[in-house]
């Protein structure tokens, strides 16, 4: 059976990220066919067109990242109804420059958490929009909005009993998504 390699991208820097830790615990759920790898966005340069052409060491590095990936997952949380910038700047990166996107064709996944009610769900949408753009075919079903609360990460990182049951059903989803539309 085939191993898929899924890049991992939290939108998020905060070290006590509640979604860093909820991408941490579902890698512990992969199944076999899967290995997620967290690909860091964090110091990447803000996106400059002038760049085009001039590629520096870390816009390399996380190009690379992404294209030898067999899909994305993204992780992130909510600011101000939208997704963070940091997770906006590191898609411009890696969609330039015009006609190299390391994007295109990428199967993709989305999941998030917020402390607010609705679980990062207008972040979702509008990365559901980019990604739409960026020709990466995403899983619609289930979708995963999360609300940050007490309790929902135990101690070692892991998530309780009732919440595992649906992200490992979201992640075995994924992974039969992922050998559907990987080129
Ligand atoms: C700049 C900023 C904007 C935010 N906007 C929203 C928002 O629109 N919706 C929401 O549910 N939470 C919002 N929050 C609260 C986040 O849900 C909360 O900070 C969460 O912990 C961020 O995720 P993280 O723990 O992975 O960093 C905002 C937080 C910040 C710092």
């Amino acid at each position: 059976m085939s191993q898929y390699q899924i890049a991992v991208i939290v939108g998020s820097l905060r070290k006590e990220s509640f979604n860093r830790q909820l991408a941490h615990a579902l890698i512990k759920l992969a199944p076999a066919q899967v290995q997620f790898k967290e690909v860091a966005i964090g110091e990447l340069p803000l996106y400059n067109q002038d760049a085009d052409g001039h590629e520096v060491a870390v816009v390399k590095q996380f190009r690379d990242a992404i294209r030898s990936a067999d899909a994305v997952l993204f992780v992130t949380p909510e600011y101000n109804r939208s997704m963070p910038g940091v997770l906006k700047n590191a898609l411009d990166q890696g969609s330039r420059p015009y006609g190299h996107s390391v994007w295109d064709g990428k199967p993709a996944a989305v999941i998030g958490m917020s402390v607010g009610a609705i679980g990062t769900a207008l972040a979702q949408q509008h990365l559901r929009n980019v990604l739409a753009y960026l020709n990466m075919p995403t899983l619609g079903q289930p979708e995963m909005f999360l609300q940050a609360k007490e309790g929902f990460f135990n101690a070692d990182g892991s998530v309780g009993e009732q919440s595992r049951a649906f992200l490992q059903k979201f992640v075995e989803l994924f992974a039969g998504w992922v050998a559907q539309h990987k080129r």
